[in-house]
């Protein structure tokens, strides 16, 4: 049997680009679905597809930046499942700009999704896991958490404090809890849509023209996902081939 069959998996942010990908890998390997993200249509039409073509998928819709909304997420998993044996915190926000544009509301923007969404999906998802001595958190960080780059400093730094995330709760997992923390490079999704200074967006638009498919990200957790219980996969970096960043 695949480790992927039969488990529970959460995903965040599956509305769109890799939580949409990824979610349509998991369901070909049988995984039971948990979908999430703010815009109710595109998450209904993913289910309903997941489920024609013979998968097991639910959807809630959920702002990650909402506390309860997320512990009712997770509820939704127990409810209706009985368990959660994967949280994939992946929903994102990429408005990059200099610092001396000082656009303090895309700062906070980044801030509250990208981290507290990853702090609030771990705490809504680990006395869960502590009681079933079990569970496996796969947090989407970036190239952006190992270097940093003009017009990205808070970026950046959230994608740092999510490898930080990440790599604090492996060291407190007692054994029982994998963490496995994603760093994508340029992956062609809407991530770049938000991205309201245009001279970062033109950057990033070039940067972009390398950019390879969200099923790169979905394969390589999908690979983290079907490891043995006793194998944690815990940093992957993935990049266009072309890119040097
Ligand atoms: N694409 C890339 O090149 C890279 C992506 N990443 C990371 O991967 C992750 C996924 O991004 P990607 O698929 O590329 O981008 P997309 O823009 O395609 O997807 C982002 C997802 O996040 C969801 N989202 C945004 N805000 C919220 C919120 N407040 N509450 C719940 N969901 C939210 C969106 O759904 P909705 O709007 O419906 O809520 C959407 O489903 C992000 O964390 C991103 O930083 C990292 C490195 C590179
Ligand atoms: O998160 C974005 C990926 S990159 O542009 O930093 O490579």
């Amino acid at each position: 049997m695949s480790e992927i069959n039969a488990k529970v998996v959460i995903i965040t942010g599956a509305s769109s680009g890799l939580g949409e990908a990824t979610a349509h890998r998991l369901a070909r390997g049988g995984a039971k679905l948990v979908l999430a993200a703010r815009r109710e249509e595109r998450l209904k039409a993913l289910t309903d597809q997941i489920n024609e073509q013979g998968g097991d998928a639910i959807y809630r819709v959920t702002d990650v930046t909402k506390r309860e909304q997320v512990e009712d997420l997770a509820q939704a998993a127990r409810d209706t499942y009985g368990r959660i044996d994967v949280l994939i915190n992946n929903a994102g926000v990429m408005p990059l700009s200099p610092l001396n544009r000082l656009k303090v509301d895309e700062w906070e923007q980044m801030v509250d999704v990208n981290i507290k969404g990853v702090m609030y999906g771990i705490a809504a998802v680990l006395p869960t896991m502590r009681d079933q001595h079990s569970g496996h958190v796969i947090n989407l960080s970036s190239v952006a958490g190992h270097v940093v780059f003009p017009a990205a400093a808070i970026y950046c730094a959230t994608k740092f404090a999510v490898k930080a995330l990440s790599e604090g709760l492996r060291q407190e997992s007692n054994g029982e809890i994998r963490s496995t923390n994603i760093s994508p490079g340029a992956i062609a999704t809407e991530l770049t849509t938000t991205i309201s200074d245009d001279k970062t967006a033109q950057g990033v638009n070039e940067l972009y023209e390398m950019a390879i498919d969200a099923d790169a990200i979905a394969r390589a957790i999908a690979f983290a996902i079907e490891q043995p219980a006793d194998v944690d996969v815990n940093e992957l970096i993935i990049r266009p081939t072309q890119q040097q960043l």
